[in-house]
């Protein structure tokens, strides 16, 4: 058993299913403050927000609405809000324009302390470029640029992880959070009506039993008169790869009690941590040269 979870404690989770994303970013700031407010005033510890939640979703609207962390309006909101509700803000993720000059366009998730404080950057790894014929194509990486770097945030309540949405398929980073003692993945997350029923749920689910870790994903709501149609389905999956809390499409907040508790159950129960075989195989967080995005991180 990691050591880390050993310092782990009980919290309450909350997924916010944004609604009303407009092309004001401003209004879409407020709404985004009104509906952390309301999760805080249920009790919430950690509040979480959807992918782009301040602007629209699609390649066109990136670079028009990126901006520098430096000078965010977003990120002023978020760490404000923070402070004001006392609670941990996952802020879901922004455009963000790279500050040293080469005019890069990231999306990227800035998480808070209640303090305000900005204690983690993670800028989406994996760009969501896919070509289903007849459904959907998109190439994020037309204006975007990955990260370069992993993020698991300290909380008091012991250590997340956090990826962007396409970084959900990609099981090697959950697989190091949970080495390197995180007790969830959070992904704020946008999929789409094609690949959203298929495999959204399964993604969390998957991640989560093979890891024996907590998994939420958190979508914005389902808007008909937008150009992309999210999925929606915000899920909270318990270390079993159990469903703890989802919900159907539109504007809603999602709750979940997080227990270290069960994960330590079913890691006695199925005590995968002392089975592995890494003569066989290696250890994926052992081989590579680990950075943990904390804090600003500049280029
Ligand atoms: O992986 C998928 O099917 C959807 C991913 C996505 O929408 C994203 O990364 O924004």
């Amino acid at each position: 058993m990691s050591s880390v979870l050993a310092t782990c404690s009980p919290f309450k989770l909350a997924l916010v299913q944004l609604g009303n994303v407009t092309h004001d970013m401003h209004a879409n700031l407020e709404h985004a403050r009104t509906m952390i407010l309301v999760a805080a005033s249920r009790g919430a510890d950690v509040v979480v927000l959807p992918e782009c939640f301040n602007s629209p979703y699609g390649t066109s609207y990136f670079p028009q609405y990126a901006e520098p962390l430096s000078t965010s309006a977003s990120v002023k909101m978020l760490s404000e809000t923070a402070k004001e509700a006392n609670v941990y803000i996952i802020g879901g993720s922004i455009p963000e324009l790279a500050e040293d000059g080469s005019g890069a366009i990231y999306n990227t998730l800035t998480a808070y302390n209640p303090g305000g404080s900005i204690i983690g950057t993670h800028r989406k790894v994996h760009l969501f470029d896919i070509d289903v014929p007849g459904k959907i194509c998109f190439k994020e990486s037309e204006t975007l640029t990955g990260g370069s770097w992993l993020t698991h945030i300290d909380t008091r309540y012991g250590k997340i992880g956090v990826g962007i949405c396409y970084d959900m398929r990609f099981p090697e980073m959950a697989m190091i959070a949970a080495r390197k003692g995180c007790m969830a993945m959070i992904y704020p997350g946008a999929f789409n009506t094609t690949t959203g029923p298929m495999h959204w749920e399964l993604l969390q689910r998957a991640r989560a039993v093979d890891n024996q870790i907590f998994v939420a994903a958190c979508s914005p709501a389902r808007d008909p008169d937008a150009s992309y149609q999210a999925w929606g389905h915000s899920t909270i999956v318990g270390p079993s790869g159990n469903v703890l809390q989802t919900c159907e499409e539109n504007e809603t907040i999602i709750y979940a009690h997080i227990d270290p508790e069960e994960i330590k159950t079913i890691r006695t129960n199925i005590p995968l941590y002392e089975q592995r075989r890494f003569d066989i195989y290696g250890d994926v967080s052992k081989t590579v040269d680990i950075k943990e995005g904390k804090g600003f991180k500049r280029e």
